[in-house]
């Protein structure tokens, strides 16, 4: 499992992709892509950035006002939303290729940069803030005829699972023809492996595994202080007060980090083992005058070695306050941790608080940010611990990017998955 860690270290890839695939050492060969390639694939996904969560809207408006809102909002994101090219474009294109039956739909995007080239057009600022669109259950059942377009038994999963949205599309916009159907950029960025929809059972697996027992395992001033125990980590960084420690309690849904309304808080390097299988990492918060104003980084030599040395680090969230701008330490850290190939991933908390013209400046500036990196992941996941948006994303892409899948837990004492209903009661005891 390390050497695979040491593997994305070694090359200069888009290391944020191998999270939401599996990581067998085909896939691994598959994001090892020329440079030239990967800036292309970088600038895809960075113009294509997506949110997790919809912003509410401010509460007081009148119900009809609301609604109004609604629809102007739908009718601006629609359009821009879908790619101009309908699955047609694709079939005419896999088809005109002497070899198409054997290409998986991603190599055919990868090999078109066109296709790329005109993504990037579709996305509107108002739809990054919207979100990608969400692709309904088909209202009626749909007879797809003859055979499949895209896929055959040998098919990639991926082609697989892009071909069964593309019927459930059909139904939904009441096309009879397969080539007629609109493409919405969400699916595409699914099917390139960016972005994977969270399935109920990834959820309850990984809301069943942060219920395992956990601990504040080490707490680090220096390098020497690290624990000596080879569990994947994952840390969380960011300015003091972003909700580091707040984020990684709602993760582990208890309150076993020191959380406080003044910045500061978090004075070590904090390493909270679970169920002695991997590390959740809660860093110093960068920015505050007592860590940080003599070194000459944005964070301490202990910090700079642990994010930028650890051969266990699988992944940093870098955290930041949904309703501020983005400060100049983090786009030191986010270059920092670049240079040094650490897969990272932009998580705005406090999306309680935020407004939409805010997340609008914001996300302007990140998107700018991150397109000039190749190691953070584009998808950027809002949260609020205050009403746990975002904290499925959290956790099932922590699971996913340190390897403990569901697969590997099949037949392992105590992990037996708790029915929906179990996991609603759960929950409703919890907020008493
Ligand atoms: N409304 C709201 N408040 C939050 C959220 N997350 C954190 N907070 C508050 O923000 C404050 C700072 O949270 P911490 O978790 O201590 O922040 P930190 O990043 O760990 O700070 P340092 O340890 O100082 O670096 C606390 O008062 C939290 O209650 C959120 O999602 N919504
Ligand atoms: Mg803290």
């Amino acid at each position: 499992m390390f050497s695979l860690v040491k593997r994305i270290k070694e090359f200069p890839l888009i290391s944020g992709n191998s999270i939401y695939i599996k990581n067998n050492i085909n896939v691994i060969q598959s994001i090892i892509q020329p440079k030239q390639q990967q800036q292309q694939q970088i600038y895809y996904a960075t113009t294509t950035t997506t949110t997790t969560t919809t912003p509410k809207f401010k509460r007081g408006t009148f119900a009809g006002k609301l609604k109004e809102k609604h629809e102007k909002r739908k009718a601006a994101t629609l359009k821009p939303s879908y790619i101009k090219y309908t699955s047609e474009d694709i079939i005419k294109k896999k088809k005109n290729d002497p070899n198409y039956q054997k290409k998986s739909f991603q190599d055919y995007l990868e090999e078109n940069p066109f296709f790329v080239e005109d993504l990037k057009r579709v996305r509107s600022p108002e739809s990054l803030v919207k979100g990608p669109l969400p692709i309904e259950k088909p209202k009626k059942s749909i007879d797809v005829k003859g055979e499949p377009i895209f896929t055959d038994e040998l098919s990639s999963e991926n082609d697989r699972y892009f071909e069964k949205k593309v019927q459930n599309l059909m139904a939904l916009q009441g096309k009879e023809n397969i080539s007629e159907v609109k493409i919405p950029l969400e699916l595409v960025e699914q099917t390139l492996g960016i972005q994977r929809e969270l399935t109920k059972k990834d959820i309850l697996f990984a809301n069943v595994f942060f219920s395992k027992e956990a601990s504040l395992d080490t707490m680090a001033i220096k390098s020497v202080d690290f624990p000596k125990k080879h569990f994947p980590q994952v840390a969380f960084l960011g300015k003091s007060n972003v909700g580091k420690s707040t984020l990684l309690n709602s993760v582990l849904r208890r309150d076993l980090a020191y959380v406080s309304k003044s910045a500061g808080c978090t004075k070590t390097i904090n390493f909270y083992q679970i169920w002695e299988k991997l590390y959740l990492v809660d860093l110093p918060g960068y920015g505050f005058a007592k860590v940080s104003k003599k070194k000459s980084t944005v964070w301490g030599n202990a910090i700079s070695e642990f994010l930028l040395t650890s051969p266990n680090l699988f992944k940093v969230f870098l955290l930041i306050d949904s309703r501020n701008k983005i400060h100049k330490n983090d786009i030191e850290a986010m270059s920092l941790l670049d240079q040094h190939k650490v897969s990272f991933q932009i998580v705005l908390t406090k999306i309680d608080k935020t407004t939409p013209s805010m997340l609008r400046s914001l996300y302007g500036s990140l998107k700018e940010e991150i397109q000039k990196t190749t190691c953070c992941l584009p998808t950027i996941i809002q949260t609020s611990s205050v009403d746990s948006k975002g904290i499925d994303d959290i956790r099932t892409t922590i699971l996913n990017v340190t390897n403990m899948d569901r697969d590997s837990f099949k037949h392992q004492e105590g992990i037996k998955m708790p029915s929906l209903n179990i996991m609603k009661e759960n929950k409703k005891e919890r907020k008493k």
